[in-house]
């Protein structure tokens, strides 16, 4: 069966931590082995890290820089060598590539959300492999980690593409109950049918160049199982071990997918928008969404958290703060003040005009 993966490899794994040359053997194995993949029919997408690793080896830097505007620099020098070595092992094996930079914002409009589906599809139509990067260069929120990293790039590609897998190379084997570098008793973990598990995992650090450390991946498991995604972690060294995880073996840590439940729209409000804000519910409104699939009134909303105007993505949490929730309101958050805990029949004359019976309408609300 024809399937769709997309597989990130780390900074970790693609350089040397010593010296920050780029690790040509893994380099090298990675590239062989997704040909393969793709010569088997599979649709194949690659999320490399790695630009500002082979941009400081390039400047001879020994240390990433803090500077935002020398990080966009660097990575402009590195990610064009990166795409120069890519395309001549890629172009060793006639396996045509592409390279494509996103930034969290072009997964945030719904328009270039799908401009980016339609051109996905298109390469992969093609045959081709896609190569995909944040764009540091101009993605500075990025950058200063205010989104993400790789590791949640690689899950909203998954989700935005329906990949069947994820894998991510890194530079540990599996996930362990805590870093194994600095823990030598840490357990290995295999399997994890539910996050819910994780709750004792210390997901720490990152290595020298890595981003995110462990913290990273949970997160991006979080968003690929919900959008029905199965997630591998395992160890960037040996990318040839990929074949033999879709054959069955038992190699990294799983993590299973949620049966894949929501449409593409919904898929986008849970994972492409990013939350502007807060609303805290009352148990009773928690139900009526959570166990009824109710729309969302403004007489079950307890307080209001952040400033954000109405058709931003807010996040949905119960009295202690969990997210159960996350949907597109029809208020502001300074409507909301004015109106949360009252019926809606109260809403007209509560705000001098006539508004939405609903804050958050049942189509434009997702249960995490
Ligand atoms: N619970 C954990 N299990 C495994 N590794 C962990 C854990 N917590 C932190 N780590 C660290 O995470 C590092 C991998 O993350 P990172 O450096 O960001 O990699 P990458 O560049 O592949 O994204 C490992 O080298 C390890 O030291
Ligand atoms: N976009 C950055 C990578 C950021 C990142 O998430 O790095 P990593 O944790 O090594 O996957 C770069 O190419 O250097």
């Amino acid at each position: 069966m024809a399937l769709t993966l997309v597989i990130k490899i780390g900074t970790s794994s693609l350089t040397d931590p010593q010296t920050g040359n780029l690790s040509l053997s893994t380099l090298a194995l990675l590239v062989e082995v997704l040909s393969q993949l793709r010569r088997q029919g599979h649709r194949v997408i690659l999320v490399s890290s790695g630009a500002m690793g082979v941009g400081c080896s390039r400047l001879g830097l020994k240390k990433r820089p803090r500077d935002i505007a020398l990080k966009q620099a660097i990575a402009a020098v590195g990610q064009g060598r990166l795409m120069r070595i890519y395309d001549d092992l890629f172009s060793t094996l006639e396996q045509p590539m592409a390279q494509v930079l996103l930034t969290r914002r072009d997964l945030e409009s719904r328009i270039s959300y799908l401009n980016a589906y339609d051109a996905f599809q298109e390469l992969l139509d093609l045959g081709v492999i896609p190569i995909v990067n944040e764009n540091d260069t101009v993605a500075t929120d990025e950058l200063r980690r205010k989104f993400g990293d790789n590791d949640t790039l690689a899950a909203l590609v998954a989700s935005l593409v329906e990949a069947d897998w994820l894998f991510l190379l890194t530079d540990v084997d599996k996930l362990y109950s805590a870093d194994p570098n600095r823990v030598p008793d840490a357990q290995p973990i295999s399997h994890v049918r539910s996050l819910e598990e994780l709750t004792e995992v210390e997901a720490g650090e990152a290595s020298t160049w890595g981003t995110g450390g462990m913290s990273t991946k949970i997160a991006a498991a979080r968003i690929a199982t919900n959008a029905g995604v199965r997630m591998v972690i395992m160890q960037g060294r040996y990318p040839n071990q990929i074949p033999r995880i879709l054959d069955g073996e038992e190699i990294g840590t799983q993590f299973h997918p949620t049966p894949r439940t929501l449409n593409a729209r919904k898929r986008w409000i849970a994972n492409g928008l990013v939350p502007s804000g807060t609303v805290i519910l009352d148990p009773g409104a928690v139900k009526a969404i959570c166990d009824r699939g109710k729309s969302l009134l403004a007489v079950g909303i307890s307080k209001v958290k952040g400033r954000f105007q109405s058709s931003d993505a807010v996040m949905i949490c119960d009295l202690e703060g969990k997210e159960v929730a996350r949907g597109i309101v029809n208020y502001g958050s300074d409507e909301l003040d004015l109106i949360k805990g009252h019926r809606s029949d109260e809403i007209t004359e509560l705000l001098g005009y006539e508004g939405s019976d609903t804050v958050v309408h049942r189509d434009n609300l997702v249960l995490m």
